[in-house]
């Protein structure tokens, strides 16, 4: 049979081939100063870039092929535009000078680019997912600053773990699905690969790192390596040898911090608003931070804040002191802001991708790191006094890029321009050719009028000769013999020297060489700086906990926030707290108290709508972050007893995306919430049950209630309309009413946003819906309506209580527990098990019935 590929045109034939091997990807294929698209490719490009769709013959008796194209030099931003948009794309590059190809130019594909592994202009990242059991393990791979992380997570943990990192591209097993949460959530791309490539990546894994077993890389299964292995081996895939810099995969340590789920990062809008507003959020709010790293360290703790109360204090002492030195934080901040993002340039660099501009950054910020040290070793706090010891000095590699250099590089490597005079004899040889053609030509008239006695002897050049010597025909009796002839003129003769050739050579090559020199010194110079770019990393890390804590010295003045005390107590003491975003935009927030302690731990707070409960309960929650952060908190005083976790129920934290109806969130939520916390927990529940009927929301409120007050013991701040849950207090261990005060004044309501022990009186719903503006018709019609509840519904819902009231008390709920303990389930046949349980059953009906 005819090969199809025959009657294509050899270049088309080229790109078949490739486009074979790279079938999942939008093929980028170069043609001399364009990238290509054609067929499919091209319909897709041009419909997503906005590009002229054209066609072009494919071969002698075929149609025409679609096609389109854009310049090679603007090509980042077209290929960021489709990665964001989830495409793959392979480059294919010309790797042969096309004037020297003796058929058709050869060609490769260099680099597949993917939404995870695009790292020239976003910090993103991917993550590999492995499933066994209960578990999935899973790997995290940054290249844009070459983080590398594995862990272990329970599968309902799944979606909160890969929250914390920025995926932008999920890789899964052939034949697994990823749950559909983490899909809808994140909105991930994903990648399957097969299962000899998970194989394969752990071989090479093994290799790369010298490692023989998970053990030596802190891991304690063999099964963390299958998705680190597949992880590095994308990575390597993908960037076909330039693979930036990739640190050590280590285990993601999560134990050393106070566990902040997706929940609670929406529900208390840490790093966006609801709206998706950065600036309305806490991160928004704090981020006075001026570099790169520092930020990536701010948004890190913000989800990740410290557990450890002697590490909070260290942090905090740290903060302090420069809340204290604004002379020195000044300094700080001056060094800070204007230094590259180190841990950016190492991966740019390993990946052979730093332009020359990229070195002279690094060169500046090294200089800079030399600066902070100095800074840093006159400070007294211990964390700075380890910073001093840790922050290596690169000033070495800062001097060599400065003797190689030149102080304002171009853009491009292979333009020349790039390196100082004095590095390189020959290179300054041609370029004083390059730049003294004139001077040199003249020289050598000199030098040969002076030989042959001819003093018209000229020396030129034109397009078709080149450079040549002219004797006019009296003066050719002088001519030496060395001279070869080129050329008869009228009046002259044209000849060529041997040396005159040597010095055309020398000046028509000159400029060519120099870009080839310079490129290759360029080359070694970043090989040089190859070789220290652990250490910079190191060092990108350090000058990102300084930018980090500087930012929260820089808030903590600028907003007069105060030190907390952070121990370990279970007290959460607040004096005239303020919520940090809400006060940051509001210009009169008023402030709150906010006692717990162990005779006072849950708080129901009522108080009618638009009353500030939320914000208040928020509020808490924030500034118990804050305090683990390391930092300062907006209050006159503040002793916060440290939390393992913080959990929150907040509507607006909905996924609403999983199609589950707000209720069964709900619920979910609380139910995962009542499996995992404990007595060193804080949680935040904003209007429970709201979701159900009436009926059932109270119950379930008022269970949850009494269930945390029994069995968790956890701080528990609960803002409520149910007025009905306030019976609780004196009946359910540590419930205390509080609530948001108003004052009703003329016709209308004044909210004063003060938190005031006790429960509120009526819920002002019509009050409020009546400033919003509804019709007065309406407001008049919902106030009768309100009022024949008050006469009948209200004895209907006493009763409901009443009856709930008859359910178990306390003893009567240990009694049962302890019969429940005293089975020895070992020795229990399943018939006795079957009676046991239906005794249990009788016993729960009659003590719920009075009986
Ligand atoms: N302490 C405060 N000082 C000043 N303004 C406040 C304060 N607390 C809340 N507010 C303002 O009041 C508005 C309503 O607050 P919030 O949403 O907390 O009320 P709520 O009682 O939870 O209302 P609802 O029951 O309707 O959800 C907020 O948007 C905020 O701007």
């Amino acid at each position: 049979m005819k090969d199809r590929n025959q009657e294509l045109t050899p270049m088309l034939a080229q790109y078949h081939y490739f486009k074979n091997e790279y079938s999942d990807c939008l093929l980028f294929f170069r043609l001399g100063d364009f990238y290509e698209l054609f067929y499919e490719d091209a319909v897709v490009g041009s419909k997503e870039l906005n590009l002229v769709l054209t066609s072009r013959p494919a071969g002698k008796g075929r149609e025409r092929i679609p096609m389109c194209g854009v310049p090679y030099h603007s090509a980042d931003n077209y290929i960021k535009r489709l990665v964001q948009r989830g495409f793959k794309i392979a480059i294919c590059e010309q790797v042969e000078d096309a004037s020297q190809a003796k058929s058709i130019v050869k060609r490769e594909v260099v680099r597949v680019i993917t939404p995870g592994t695009y790292f020239e202009k976003d910090t993103a990242g991917f993550a590999c997912i492995y499933r066994k059991g209960k578990f999935y393990y899973l790997a995290y791979l940054n290249l844009s600053i070459g983080d590398f992380v594995g862990a272990r997570v329970k599968t309902e943990e799944l979606l909160d773990f890969l929250s914390k990192f920025n995926i932008k591209e999920l890789l899964i097993k052939e034949g697994e699905e990823p749950p559909s949460a983490v899909i809808k959530t994140l909105s991930v791309f994903i990648t399957k690969l097969d299962d000899e490539f998970f194989e394969e990546g752990v071989e090479l894994l093994r290799k790369a790192f010298d490692i023989h077993s998970a053990r030596a890389l802190g891991f304690d299964e063999e099964e963390f390596l299958i998705p680190l292995g597949a992880a590095y081996r994308y990575a390597k895939l993908t960037q076909k040898g330039f693979t930036p810099f990739i640190k050590k995969p280590k285990p993601f340590q999560d134990e050393g911090f106070v566990r902040i789920d997706l929940k609670v990062r929406r529900g208390l809008e840490l790093l966006e608003s609801i709206e998706g507003r950065k600036d309305h959020s806490l991160f928004g709010v704090l981020d006075m931070t001026l570099t790169g790293m520092g930020r990536r360290r701010l948004k890190f703790h913000i989800l990740n804040p410290f557990r450890n109360v002697d590490r909070i204090s260290k942090v905090q002492e740290a903060v302090e002191e420069l809340v204290q030195n604004r002379e020195k934080r000044c300094r700080l901040r001056e060094i800070l802001s204007g230094m590259a993002d180190l841990e950016r340039l190492v991966s740019r660099i390993s990946a052979n991708m730093a332009t020359p501009r990229d070195i002279l950054h690094l060169k500046n910020t090294l200089y800079k790191v030399e600066d902070l040290r100095e800074e840093i070793g006159s400070l007294g706090s211990g964390l700075f006094k380890d910073m001093v010891v840790n922050l290596e000095s690169l000033k070495s590699i800062a001097d060599e890029i400065d003797r190689v250099l030149v102080d304002e590089p171009p853009i491009h490597v292979k333009e020349g321009g790039l390196i100082k005079a004095g590095v390189d004899g020959f290179l300054d040889e041609l370029r004083f050719v390059r730049d003294n053609t004139r001077k040199l030509l003249k020289e050598y008239e000199k030098k040969l009028r002076k030989e042959t006695g001819i003093s018209s002897l000229k020396v030129g050049y034109n397009k078709v000769m080149g450079y040549y010597i002219e004797v006019t025909k009296p003066n050719l009796k002088y001519v030496p013999e060395h001279f070869r002839r080129r050329q008869t003129l009228t009046n002259a003769e044209r000849f060529i020297t041997e040396e005159l050739s040597r010095l055309e050579e020398k000046i028509l090559s000159a400029q060519s060489r120099i870009n080839d020199i310079e490129y290759e010194l360029f080359v070694q110079l970043r090989e040089k700086i190859n070789g220290e770019l652990e250490k910079v990393g190191r060092n990108a890390q350090i000058v990102g906990e300084i930018d980090y804590i500087q930012a929260l010295a820089e808030v903590a003045d600028k907003k007069g926030w105060v030190k907390p005390e952070v121990n370990d107590e279970f007290c959460i003491e607040i004096e005239e707290g303020k919520h940090p975003v809400i006060e940051a935009f509001t210009r009169s927030y008023v402030p709150n108290d906010t006692f717990i302690n162990e005779e006072s731990f849950i708080h129901l707070i009522t108080g009618p709508n638009m009353a500030g409960k939320s914000s208040y309960i928020r509020q808490v929650a924030l500034i118990v972050l804050l305090a683990h952060m390391g930092s300062f908190v907006p209050a006159k005083r503040a002793k916060i007893g440290s939390v393992d976790a913080i959990y929150t129920r907040i509507g607006s934290g909905d996924i609403l995306a999983l199609g589950v109806s707000t209720f069964m969130n709900e619920m979910l939520d609380v139910a995962s919430m009542l499996l995992n916390a404990t007595d060193r927990s804080l949680i935040i529940l904003d209007e429970i049950g709201r979701g159900t009927s009436t009926y059932d929301g109270i119950a379930i409120t008022k269970a949850l209630t009494e269930f945390i007050s029994r069995r968790i013991g956890a701080r528990t701040l609960l803002a409520t309309h149910f007025l009905e849950l306030t019976e609780l207090e004196g009946k359910v261990r540590g419930v205390k009413n509080y609530h948001m005060a108003v004052s009703e004044e003329g016709s209308g309501v004044v909210f004063l946003y003060t938190l005031l022990p006790g429960k509120a009186e009526g819920s002002f719903g019509i009050e409020v819906a009546r400033m919003a503006g509804l019709p007065e018709e309406l407001i008049n019609r919902a106030k009768e309506i309100l009022l024949s509840f008050e006469d009948k519904s209200l004895p209907l819902l006493e009763e409901t209580f009443k009856r709930s009231e008859k359910s178990i008390t306390e003893a009567e709920l240990d009694a049962i527990i302890e019969d429940v303990l005293s089975i020895d389930v070992a020795n229990t046949t399943p018939l006795q098990a079957l009676l046991k349980l239906a005794e249990l059953k009788e016993k729960i009906i009659r003590v719920r019935e009075g009986r």
